[in-house]
């Protein structure tokens, strides 16, 4: 992150030059003291135990980007040189009489942790000859930290500071795992009065108190909203500020968020777009604070989403209501996972990856239809399509100094697939397995070339695949059975958890999919759209899971030794490649082998295993007391009725099989009057146009329920009625996941959208189709970490990019998040307003303005 040291400054370019005495802060970094300005446990003035240095003296010289520190006593020398950036001081202070006239600087150096770059706290204290020249540094640091221009002719005065600015803090106590007000104590407020920024706390007592309080509140009063929590309590704030009767001027004022809460999504973006590493936790929170600390403002979009009608009240039907969203809506497997980890709340971050497994095990799908419109073609806001990664960096990406010879391309860019690569070690036979395929692959083509129809061809394809994992079985003497294969297959005797090597196995056929997808043979070609289409042309349904309907919320529960699970589960940095790679290497249990899904037994003892099994168990929160059931529960033997999968193959006209970018595998088709008719070679049951019974409330229309009638979704009919044919593009089909997200994170650790930017005017829209794996989708989320994973090609995976979307889910049961929160379950619609608000983001590498 930071750039070469500057040279030393030229007299021209020097602001100021004065020599200070040292003072020494009595530990070696000099950190420790003098403590923050103001504030309890925060003397104003240095502690007793620092005193000054009578030896050492220091040359100081500001520029209008660095302060020079050169030693001249005792040491002089071209090695007692430092070199503090302006970009990383939070603050500086000149301690008041009867203080010492000390320059304090407050620097918040990058340093390398365990996992990802974040900011460590260090304090420089310079002794000045007389208070008159402390109080003018301190002064013309502040006002370059402010962003005001000062020049060596400039006279410093402290009249030329802006009044400091007032921020409303606003902490939830509860969010995350309630560390909330220690974090302020500890982080938080120190480092903002080393900002010299004024605030004001207030803990929040109840749901939406803090809606009720910014629709209530003077704006003018405040240059600045925080958020101290999770994402939940900015989503309250930002809708709280759209029902104000000045909807208008109080979005704009700017909002800011430090994470304390389990997800912390818009904090990830913001972290990864001042350009840190991912990071959770303190240092997650020391990098936002800092960056807020740092002040710029950039514009972001919010989304307004417009759901069905909530539970009648007082006899009155609902209304459809109207809410502001500046993250994501879910539908399927993320809220499903969302919600019902809850539960494990206690884990932080690791609750998401618990929910993930456990949601895995017994993996639903959803009947439903999305329909979107794509950014128009000559719209600014269109963004090219997402850049692949090239295969070949992603490989390299941790195999340094294991592997010479050139890796197999079955290694995809997935952490679990290079891992399992790496154990391979008989790379002559994988040579020959690779040269077979090849064979078969041109084998293949040669007869696709022969045309026919999209199911005739898929079909035979099947039978092409068949015969060449046929030919695997018989080279590497193992059976691979594919993931697609176990979960369609009902009381399929593979179960979830593969061997190491079955999971090599399936780490090629997905790069198989991928292989056919570049030769231009789309998702129809791959393992997955040839059992698809297989099963379609034989009238056959498939089975990947439990439908949404039949599945009640299935019962879990916890291993008899809840305490230890907590404790390991507790070290949330979240390794998931690490759970998921003894995921992947567990030995079948009796269970699995019988072909029934896996439970949460299994999944928080393989967790135990992976995670510092001697630890001692920490406290848990008492909301998040897990008691020990008598006798641990299974997820329930699941019946596996059959899911119909109603999409047909991907035709092979379509030109997004082919797409290597956008994955738009689905061939979504625009709905316009001339492609609503089916084609002849697709079942007539995909991809229809017409408008179904929705599931949920909706049935006529009331109005919607706004407090903002002035600001209109152009692009969006009312929810009952018809979507427009002309641009907008239709799926309807069985569903894993429809996730629309406009940041770049769907938690602090979940990179989803990495082409999104704050401002982009853009709904990212991702959905995963039935028929998926339980291994790719596992794959799919542990890509995510790294934002890897639109490279994984699945015909099951879509992304796109829209301006507007409607989601009419026709399954009766299920659950809808806006920006993680539960919504009325049923058709819900929404459209981007970009730019609307104002994020606070710091000033790493942006344009922006200061707040
Ligand atoms: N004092 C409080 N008591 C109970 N609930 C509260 C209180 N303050 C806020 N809430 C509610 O708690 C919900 C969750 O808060 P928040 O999202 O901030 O934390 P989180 O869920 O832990 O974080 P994340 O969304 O990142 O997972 C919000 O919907 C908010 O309305």
């Amino acid at each position: 992150m930071r750039s070469p040291d500057p040279p030393i400054p030229s007299p021209a370019e020097a602001l100021l030059h004065s020599q200070f005495g040292g003072w020494s802060t009595g530990n070696n970094n000099n950190s420790s003291c003098p403590n923050s300005p103001g504030g309890p446990g925060r003397p104003s003035s240095p502690s007793p135990s620092p005193s000054p240095s009578p030896c050492s003296s220091y040359a100081l010289t500001l520029t209008p980007t660095h302060i020079h520190v050169q030693r001249l006593a005792p040491r002089p020398g071209k090695e007692a040189r430092l070199i503090l950036p302006l970009s990383e001081l939070a603050g500086c202070s000149c301690p008041r009489a009867p203080a010492p006239p000390l320059l304090v600087l407050y620097w918040y150096p990058p340093g390398r942790r365990r996992k990802g770059v974040s900011r460590r706290r260090q304090v420089r204290a310079y002794l000045a000859e007389t208070r008159a020249e402390a109080e003018r540094w301190c002064t013309a640091v502040q006002c370059l930290l402010r962003g005001l221009p000062i020049s060596a002719d400039t006279e410093i005065s402290r009249s030329l500071l802006p009044r400091p600015r007032r921020l409303l803090l606003l902490v939830n106590p509860f969010s995350g795992r309630g560390q909330a007000m220690q974090w302020c104590q500890t982080y938080i407020l120190p480092m903002i009065r080393e900002a010299n920024i004024s605030y004001n706390l207030i803990q929040t007592e109840r749901q939406n108190h803090a809606k009720e309080l910014i629709k209530e509140i003077s704006l003018s009063d405040w240059d600045g909203i925080i958020i101290v929590s999770g994402d939940g309590l900015l989503h309250e704030v930002i809708n709280g500020l759209m029902e104000r009767p000045d909807w208008d001027s109080a979005i704009k004022v700017p909002v800011g968020i430090l994470p304390c809460g389990s997800g912390n999504a818009l904090a990830g973006s913001i972290n990864h777009h001042a350009g840190y590493d991912m990071c959770l936790r303190e240092p997650l929170l020391l990098n936002c604070c800092f960056q807020l600390c740092r002040g710029g403002v950039k514009p972001m979009d919010l989304v307004s989403v417009t759901t069905s009608p909530g539970p009648s009240q007082n006899g009155y039907p609902g209304l459809p209501r109207r809410l502001f969203s500046f993250l994501s809506v879910a539908w399927g497997f993320v809220s499903d996972v969302d919600i019902e980890s809850e539960r494990y709340r206690g884990l932080g971050s690791a609750r998401f990856t618990l929910g993930t497994l456990v949601r895995l095990a017994s993996l639903r799908s959803y009947k439903g239809r999305l329909s979107y419109l794509p950014p128009s073609a000559n719209s600014p806001d269109a963004s090219p399509p997402p850049q692949r990664r090239p295969l070949s960096r992603s490989i390299t990406e941790g195999l340094e100094g294991f592997c010479r010879t050139p890796i197999h391309r079955t290694c995809s860019d997935m952490g679990l697939s290079e891992q399992r690569s790496l154990r391979r070690v008989d790379t002559e036979r994988e040579r020959e397995r690779e040269m077979e395929r090849q064979r078969e692959r041109e084998r293949r083509r040669e007869r696709v070339r022969g045309g026919g129809t999209g199911v005739v061809r898929a079909s035979s394809l099947a039978e092409d695949r068949e015969r060449e994992m046929e030919v695997e079985d018989e080279t590497s003497g193992t059976s691979s059975e594919s993931n697609e294969r176990d979960d369609s297959g009902v009381g399929s005797e593979d179960g979830m958890i593969a061997s190491k090597e079955e999971g090599a196995g399936m780490a090629e056929e997905d790069m198989e999919e991928e292989e056919m997808g570049r030769n231009g043979e789309g998702g129809s070609s791959s393992m997955d759209g040839v059992m698809e289409a297989k099963e379609v042309e034989e009238g056959y349904a498939l089975n990947v899971g439990r439908e949404a309907s039949e599945d009640s919320h299935g019962s879990c529960s916890y291993p008899d030794h809840p305490q230890e699970a907590r404790s390991s589960l507790r070290k949330n940095s979240a390794p998931s490649s690490q759970i998921a790679n003894a995921f992947f290497s567990q030995p079948m249990s009796q269970e699995s082998e019988s072909g029934a899904s896996y439970g949460t037994e299994e999944t928080l003892s393989f967790l135990l295993q992976t995670q510092n099994p001697g630890s001692e168990p920490e406290h848990v929160p008492p909301q998040t007391r897990l008691a020990p059931s008598p006798s641990p529960l299974q997820l329930p033997t699941p019946k596996l009725p059959s899911l119909s999968l109603s999409l047909s193959p991907t035709p092979p006209s379509s030109p997004s099989c082919a797409s290597p970018h956008s994955s738009c595998y689905l061939a979504p088709r625009p709905n316009t009057p001339s492609s609503a008719s089916p084609s002849p070679s697709i079942p007539s049951s995909s991809f229809t146009f017409d408008l179904a019974e929705p599931a949920g409330h909706l049935r006529t229309t009331p109005h919607v329920t706004s407090p903002i009638n002035s600001l209109r979704d152009d692009l969006l009919p009312p929810l009952d009625q018809p979507l427009p044919n002309r641009d907008w593009v239709t799926i309807e089909g069985d569903f894993v996941l429809v996730l629309a997200i406009y940041q770049s994170h769907l938690g602090a650790d979940l990179h989803a959208a990495p082409q999104a930017r704050f401002d982009d005017g853009l709904i990212h829209l991702t959905f995963v189709r039935a028929g998926i794996s339980r291994a790719t989708l596992l794959r799919l989320f542990l890509a995510m970490e790294r934002g890897a994973h639109l490279s994984l090609s699945s015909p099951y995976v879509s992304h796109v990019p829209a301006r507007a979307f409607r989601l009419q889910p026709l399954s009766p049961r299920g659950t809808l998040t806006v920006d993680g929160e539960l919504v009325p379950y049923g058709p819900l619609q929404a459209q981007v307003h970009p730019s609307m608000s104002r994020l606070i983001v710091g000033d790493s590498g942006v344009k922006l303005t200061r707040f």
